[in-house]
């Protein structure tokens, strides 16, 4: 097989027009810097704001160009949106939650820590959404990696995969098999790196379409809430679905969650996308713990050096604008998305690496939104 090269991801793009049906989108300026890193492509294509939405089957039309190529084991593909340099910037937003419901303060003293009742699952003390705003920004790695992060910080911590469409967790953390079921229906969930799992992909073989309606979808998420043998956590991470339509409005509604973690992209249009995140979660009042800012930059293995491909910087700017913490940037990297495919976590195992301290630190501050946020009364949970 030949060595793939960005001149030959160039050329193949060329053969994309334009969104006006003029010229071809290399030639109109608007892709960025090609990186090609073990067989799999990465650039974004750059558009004007308004007109994002319309113009993702040209995104999609794009990464099939591209993954057809001989050699191309994968591509990551998104478009961009920048800012003109030099433009106002965007309008200050009211903060994400209002002072009249007690949980405004990002600082102060931290109270007490969470409290066994606040979660409203026997034995688990706190229980933290990750979501973001769309697919594919790399919410299952975070929420994984913070997971093993937090366990690594000395705490007892159980990931209940809630992405019923695309559960990710067995292949992440290499587990296979199914869970045992004890009595009453109660099930026993499975458990690797010191954290206890609970994911749909262990009651579903992969590759069975499962049709999922709405009601069905909020039982299963129920079911693997309260009738599994969790034990005593500290914390339980739940990995959302993506995207912020019903299901995730009802489901961020259903679990007694102490808190969400948004993961974005740095760029804008990811960030639009994030910042839907943030208002379903204070519809519900959940507060926000703050935003990760996923494939901040680009990390090349092959000398280590570091590219901003992406615009880095994007989520902090937009963490300060809207008021909510900033709680890290994780670089682009084959060490995470490798580890990840081969279900060894970068946090577990690489666990002296740079990649898992920046995890722990996340995790160190998600805890700390968790305890200073912790005196406040859970959303209630209504049974039918
Ligand atoms: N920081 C990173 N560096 C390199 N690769 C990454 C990073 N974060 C995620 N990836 C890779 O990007 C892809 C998408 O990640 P992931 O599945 O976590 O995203 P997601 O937002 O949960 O996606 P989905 O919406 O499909 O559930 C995976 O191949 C993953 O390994």
């Amino acid at each position: 097989m030949t060595e793939l090269s960005r001149d030959q991801v160039i050329e193949a793009l060329k053969g994309i027009r334009g969104p006006d049906l003029d010229g071809n989108i290399v030639d109109l300026g608007m892709v960025s810097d090609v990186f090609i890193s073990d067989a799999k492509v990465y650039f974004s294509i750059n558009v004007p704001a308004e007109r994002a939405q319309a113009l993702e089957p040209l995104r999609q039309a794009a990464e099939r160009t591209v993954k057809a190529l001989p050699g191309v084991k994968g591509a990551v593909v998104s478009l961009t949106a920048e800012r003109k340099q030099g433009s106002a910037p965007p309008p200050p937003r009211p903060q994400p939650s209002a002072p009249a419901h007690g949980h405004a303060h990002n600082h102060g003293p931290a109270p007490s820590g969470p409290q066994r009742t606040k979660a409203g699952v026997p034995g688990i003390d706190a229980i933290i959404a990750v979501a973001s705003g769309k697919g594919g920004v790399g919410k299952s790695t975070t929420a994984v990696n913070l997971a093993l992060a937090l366990k690594a910080n000395g705490l007892r911590v159980g990931i209940l995969d809630a992405d019923v469409y695309g559960p990710s967790m067995p292949r992440l953390l290499g587990i296979t098999g199914r869970p045992q079921q004890i009595e009453n229906r109660i099930i026993v969930p499975m458990e690797n790196y010191g954290i206890k799992v609970m994911s749909m992909g262990f009651l579903v073989d992969e590759g069975t379409a499962m049709i999922w309606r709405g009601p069905m979808v909020q039982s299963a998420l129920m079911q693997m809430l309260r009738e599994v043998a969790w034990g005593d956590l500290d914390v339980l991470v739940v990995d959302m679905p993506p995207g912020t339509g019903d299901a995730q409005l009802t489901m961020a509604q259903q679990v007694p969650l102490s808190g969400a973690v948004i993961v974005s992209t740095p760029q804008d249009l990811a960030l639009i996308d994030a910042r839907k995140g943030l208002n379903m979660f204070n519809k519900v009042e959940v507060p926000v713990l703050g935003i990760v800012e996923n494939m901040s930059y680009f990390i090349a293995p092959d000398t280590g050096n570091r590219y901003d491909i992406f615009g880095h910087g994007g989520a902090r700017t937009e963490a300060e604008t809207i008021g909510v913490p900033f709680l890290g940037e994780v670089p682009l990297t084959i060490s995470i998305r490798e580890t990840s495919d081969a279900g060894t976590p970068v946090v577990v195992s690489e666990p002296d690496g740079p990649q898992a301290k920046i995890y722990r630190d996340i995790a160190t501050k998600v805890w700390e939104q968790v305890k200073a946020r912790s005196g406040r009364a859970a959303p209630s949970i209504v049974f039918e």
